[in-house]
């Protein structure tokens, strides 16, 4: 059966550690590899990093920029240069790619979205394999995705993919930094969410020279894929051919179980597509209505609002320690939430001197994280 299959790699793995020179064998042997699975019949998606990595690399800047606007231009430099030896090796195996540039506000808005994913059908209808990038040089800070592992998991969720593997620098994911720790315990299968939060896995602050995100950003992609019913792989980039193994079977790196029932398409775009504007703060029983029982959301369940929104942007649900429970669109605007917090619902129509929707958020409009 064909499978969609998103594979990411970063820039630890396409790039020489001590030179920051391109890996060219990785590289070459993730085109043989993608061009394999192809062959096979099945649908490919290339989420590549490396743009400010190629960009370093060319101009001679022997470390990751700091300043946005350098860091921008610089992409500018290693995107067009990755592009073209991307184009070149695949060329080579007769496969066709394409460039996608993506930035968080092409997944924001709810038209947008659903264009990025007839694009992406159209791409791999036509048996194309897509090479996939935050657009670093155009994007603004509030509207980054901020990390490419974040990127590929929207994209796999986007496409509803099978398969999604995160390539980079370890083996796989560990109960601590293998770097700092070297009795971290190797973990084979996560078979839930709930499993994750159990492991408490730690992270460390950052990646490696030229990576962004490290494994907290790998874990939350994890998340976010298997939510969208995507079986997610944190594998070793420097043997890409472990890819069809995996696929065939075998257990390498850190396998993430998918969900049996995928969050549903609008859903996942509420709650990872869109940037919420704002945060409620709920009572215990506002908590236990929409997340044991899948009810709506009252405004008598609101302790405290947080930031300025308008009706129907996306805001977090939190408890009273500010976890993230829940993301949902709003019924009501900040302003009118700050007087409606904690009344009755039959009292909105007095206190806003109009009547109101009973929900602060209807339960087809609220998505547990
Ligand atoms: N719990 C962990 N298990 C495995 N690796 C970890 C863990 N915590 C932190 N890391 C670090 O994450 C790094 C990979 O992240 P990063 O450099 O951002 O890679 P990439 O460029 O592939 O995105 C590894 O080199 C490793 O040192
Ligand atoms: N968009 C950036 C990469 C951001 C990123 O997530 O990098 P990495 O942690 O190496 O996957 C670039 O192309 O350099």
């Amino acid at each position: 059966m064909p499978l969609t299959i998103v594979v990411k790699i970063g820039t630890s793995s396409l790039t020489q550690p001590e030179t920051g020179q391109l890996a060219l064998s990785t590289i070459a042997t993730l085109a043989e590899t993608l061009c394999y699975l192809r062959r096979q019949g099945h649908r490919v998606i290339l989420v590549s990093s490396g743009a400010v990595g190629v960009g370093c690399a060319r101009l001679g800047l022997t470390e990751r920029p700091k300043a946005i606007a350098l860091k921008q231009a610089v992409a500018a430099v290693g995107q067009g240069r990755l592009i073209r030896i991307y184009d070149d090796l695949f060329t080579t195996l007769q496969q066709a790619i394409a460039q996608v540039l993506l930035t968080r506000s092409d997944l924001v808005q709810r038209s947008r979205y659903l264009n990025a994913y007839n694009t992406f059908q159209e791409l791999l209808g036509l048996g194309v394999i897509p090479i996939v990038n935050e657009n670093d040089t155009v994007a603004i800070d509030e509207l980054k995705f901020g990390d490419n592992d974040t990127l590929s998991a929207l994209v796999a969720s986007l496409v509803e993919a099978d398969w999604l593997f995160l390539l980079t620098d370890v083996d796989r994911l560990y109960s601590a930094d293998p770097r700092s720790v070297p009795d971290a315990r190797p973990i084979a299968l996560v078979s839930s969410i709930k499993e994750l939060a159990q492991l408490q896995i730690q992270t460390g602050s950052q990646g490696s020279q030229w990576g962004t995100g490290g494994m907290a950003t790998k874990i939350s992609a994890a998340r976010i894929a298997i939510a969208a019913g995507v079986r997610t792989v944190i594998t070793q980039g420097r043997f890409p051919q472990n890819i069809e193994k995996i696929i065939q079977g075998e257990l390498i790196g850190t396998h993430f179980e998918p969900q049996l029932e995928p969050t549903s398409a609008r859903k996942r775009w509420i709650a990872y597509g869109l940037l919420p504007a704002g945060k409620l703060y709920l009572d215990e029983g506002a908590i236990a209505a929409i997340s044991l029982a899948g009810k709506s959301l009252l405004a008598a369940g609101i302790k405290v609002v947080e930031g300025e929104f308008r009706t129907q942007d996306a805001v977090q649900l939190c408890d009273s320690n500010g976890n993230e429970i829940a993301r949902g669109l709003v019924n009501y605007n900040s302003d009118e939430l700050q007087k409606i917090r904690g009344c009755h619902s039959r009292e909105i129509s007095a206190i806003l001197g109009y009547a109101g929707v009973e929900t602060v958020i209807h339960r087809d409009n609220l998505v547990l994280i």
